[in-house]
């Protein structure tokens, strides 16, 4: 059954229609993060959110997982519209001193083409960290381009255009507390 017309949200000049709800994603995060409790347990990791995307996400699984540690914040872009441009520009690097010989958290919103994570992991692991778990709320396996070691997915989604929870279309849409996907029928 398709959703009610009401529900359908515009963000620019594209429709997009509800797909994973705020209960949905409260669930899986906090499964996430006692999953990631579990793998951790006794370490006093380094979470490194990806910025932007990931803000929403990592505000959420950092608190579920219980464990203590530093954040620290990095930011690429690579998207112009609903397409990877494929060069990925590292806009804030990771500090070195926090990233050192501790255990990452590595916190993603999305892993589509893959071709960020490919071109940030050789970075990160130049600062010499002890281990690196990635996490990823979204894994769009079919649109993957490159190989990159997944550690957590929320949830494995087909390849189309999501938005919310973090995630923009053209900078909007980051602040929708659920995920919607592209309606490409209109
Ligand atoms: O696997 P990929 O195809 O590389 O796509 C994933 C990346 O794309 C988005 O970032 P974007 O470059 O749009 O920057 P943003 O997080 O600031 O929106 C997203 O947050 C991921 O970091
Ligand atoms: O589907 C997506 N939505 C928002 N940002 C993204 N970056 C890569 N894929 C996506």
């Amino acid at each position: 059954m398709s959703a009610p017309l009401t529900d359908r949200i515009r963000l620019h000049e594209h429709y997009f229609r509800p797909f994973l709800s705020r209960e949905q994603l409260e669930v899986r995060v906090k499964e996430l993060g006692m999953a990631l409790h579990d793998q951790l347990a006794g370490a006093n990791p380094c979470f490194v959110v990806m910025l932007k995307g990931a803000f929403v996400f990592a505000a959420d699984l950092v608190r579920a997982s219980r464990l203590e540690g530093e954040v620290c914040f990095v930011r690429t872009s690579s998207y112009s519209g609903t397409n990877t441009v494929g060069e990925v520009k590292l806009l804030i690097p990771p500090e070195a001193e926090l990233v050192r010989g501790k255990d990452i958290v590595l916190i993603e919103d999305i892993i589509d083409s893959g071709y960020t994570m490919k071109a940030f992991l050789p970075i990160l692991q130049q600062l010499e960290p002890r281990s690196i778990t990635l996490v990823t709320l979204l894994h769009k396996p079919d649109a993957q381009r490159v190989e990159v070691p997944i550690d957590l997915i929320g949830f494995t989604i087909p390849t189309k255009f999501v938005v919310g929870y973090g995630l923009d279309y053209d900078g909007l849409g980051r602040n929708l507390p659920a995920i919607y996907q592209l309606d490409e029928s209109y």
